[in-house]
């Protein structure tokens, strides 16, 4: 099929997901459209249950569309590929392998050389803050370090889109604001394209340039809301006034129809 240009790093067409068994149909997603570009991170919010792990799921070739197409770089793109880096909730470490051994795993599945691995392997754990920690294994670690390792071992692939679902779902508050905080920074050294799926408003808004609102199920996207403040951004920033407005927004749109329930808003 002929696909129009866009400037789109990845992108999505006319997505509709259909979970079919013997005994039942989950309409999952219905006509969702999105353009994220390059160097871009959006939030994708919404109700428990409409769709949006589904929809990351779809992104990183995991889970086929039923009809709709995902693009990267204007290619259909057609299962996974180095070219994306997941980090799920479940912390998805190795147990058995160092701090540094999960984080250099890729690099050696890719047959990179040991100096190189090095390098990157030294770079990610500095970037992350676990220099200290490198022989530690995940069960000597704290959710927030395991987190930050799972995204050390997504980055040093290089991957061109970080694919992130619900990954400070589990952290207590204050974890969760400081690792907010570290991704935040992280982004603004790196400049990935970030897909990042929360049920957290307050989240998705500190984090993003653009949130996606998606209804209940069948998910549609309702609202793409840019956030408009500065790039540098520190905790203090949800306190204020025009953080407080977006924050309201959102969460207005979210209960502005019948899918109020389950939905954990930061409000
Ligand atoms: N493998 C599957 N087979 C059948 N139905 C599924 C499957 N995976 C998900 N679903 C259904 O599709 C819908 C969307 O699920 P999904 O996990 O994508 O939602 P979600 O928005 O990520 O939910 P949450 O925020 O609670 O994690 C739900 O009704 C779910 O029960």
């Amino acid at each position: 099929m002929q696909q129009q240009a866009s400037n789109a790093k990845i992108s999505c067409k006319n997505l509709n997901k259909i979970y079919r068994s013997k005994k039942s149909e989950t309409f999952a997603l219905k006509d969702i459209n999105m353009d994220i570009a390059d160097n871009e991170f959006i939030s994708v919010v919404g109700p428990s249950g409409c769709g949006k792990s589904t929809l990351l799921r779809i992104f990183a070739g995991l889970d086929e569309a039923t009809t709709g197409d995902v693009m990267v770089d204007n290619r259909i793109m057609t299962g996974p590929g180095a070219d994306r880096g997941m980090v799920f909730q479940a912390y998805t470490l190795f147990p058995w392998l160092t701090v540094e051994n999960n984080i250099r795993f890729g690099l050696k599945v890719k047959k990179m050389s040991k100096a190189e691995a090095d390098q990157i392997v030294e770079k990610y754990l500095k970037l992350v803050g676990l220099t200290d920690f490198r022989h530690r294994l995940p069960k000597e670690l704290s959710g927030g370090m395991k987190q930050r390792v799972a995204i050390a071992r997504a980055l040093a692939n290089s991957p061109e889109v970080l694919l992130m679902d619900e990954p400070f779902g589990a952290l207590d508050p204050d974890t969760k604001g400081n690792m907010q905080l570290q991704l935040r920074e992280l982004w603004e050294k790196e400049k990935h394209t970030v897909i990042f799926i929360t049920h957290d408003i307050e989240e998705a808004v500190f984090l993003s340039q653009r949130v996606y609102v998606m209804s209940a199920r069948p998910g549609r996207i309702i609202a793409d809301i840019a956030i408009d403040l500065p790039t540098r951004r520190d905790l203090d920033l949800k306190d204020t006034h025009e953080f407080i407005q977006i924050r309201k927004k959102i969460h207005s749109l979210l209960h502005s129809g019948d899918f109020r329930n389950e939905l954990h808003a930061a409000t």
